[in-house]
């Protein structure tokens, strides 16, 4: 799936759809993302079929599949960037952060790592607004999880393919969103990245942040709380 959003896409973006309802909310512990009935279907393809499940707040899961399973359609249906063909997304009040697929963004943004990264902090304090010291550290702090200390300034066009990919990754950590859903987060990543992706995303569930991401990685599958295998659109 291709989506035209350069970025990791924000809560304010994605809570306003229809068919995901924002209950009130009761505190971040007691988050969860709830799908009832999620069915999504592109022309006559079902690529979603009748998906119940819940997502516990402080916990990942890493949703695996072959090819064409539904992976991606299941992020971008709780992310709200996906329509729903029935049922419905519930997320608590919550905010998302959505780190697409890296195949799915231009290459050639002209940006560097750390305006990339603010980016992040849009959700929370406007696109218009100065950052705070707040709003810095938490970007010089997701710059440093994903290891591109000394990369803030360089284009994304001057970064290898990997590199990017981390970047987008330290983009949507920085949202410090209570939902974190990434569409193979370590996709083309070396080891020590893969670890320090890892790091992160367990780092971002002790703080309570509902953690699920696709995934093709073994090491990265091995790491998290809760496995699902998707297949033909159905948890199996
Ligand atoms: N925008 C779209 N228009 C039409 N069909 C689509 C679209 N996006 C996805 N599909 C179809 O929906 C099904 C599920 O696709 P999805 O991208 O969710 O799979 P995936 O498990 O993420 O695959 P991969 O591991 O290759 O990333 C596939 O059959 C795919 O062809």
């Amino acid at each position: 799936m291709s989506f035209s959003a350069p970025t990791a896409v924000s809560a304010a973006s994605t809570t306003e759809s229809d068919s995901v309802r924002a209950g009130s909310g009761s505190g971040p512990a007691a988050i969860t993302v709830g799908l009832r009935g999620v069915t999504v279907i592109y022309d006559d393809r079902v690529s979603l079929d009748d998906v119940t499940i819940e997502f516990a707040s402080g916990q990942m899961t890493a949703v695996a599949g072959s090819n064409g399973s539904g992976k991606s359609t299941l992020l971008g249906a709780i992310a709200g960037v996906v329509p729903l063909s029935a049922g419905t997304v519930e997320l608590d009040g919550a905010r998302v952060a959505y780190v697409a697929q890296r195949s799915s963004v231009p290459d050639h943004l002209p940006l560097s790592v750390r305006q990339v990264v603010e980016m992040g902090r849009w959700s929370q304090r406007g696109a218009w607004r100065r950052l705070t010291r707040d709003d810095r550290d938490i970007v010089a702090s997701s710059i440093a999880a994903v290891g591109l200390e000394g990369f803030e300034r360089r284009p994304l066009s001057a970064l290898s393919g990997g590199q990017r990919q981390r970047a987008l990754v330290a983009q949507g950590l920085a949202q410090r969103a209570q939902i974190l859903l990434l569409d193979e987060p370590t996709a083309g990543l070396d080891n020590e990245a893969c670890e320090l992706i890892a790091l992160a995303l367990a780092a971002e569930t002790l703080r309570g942040a509902t953690v699920i991401h696709a995934t093709h990685d073994s090491d990265v599958i091995n790491a998290a709380d809760r496995v699902l295998r998707l297949e033909r659109g159905r948890f199996v």
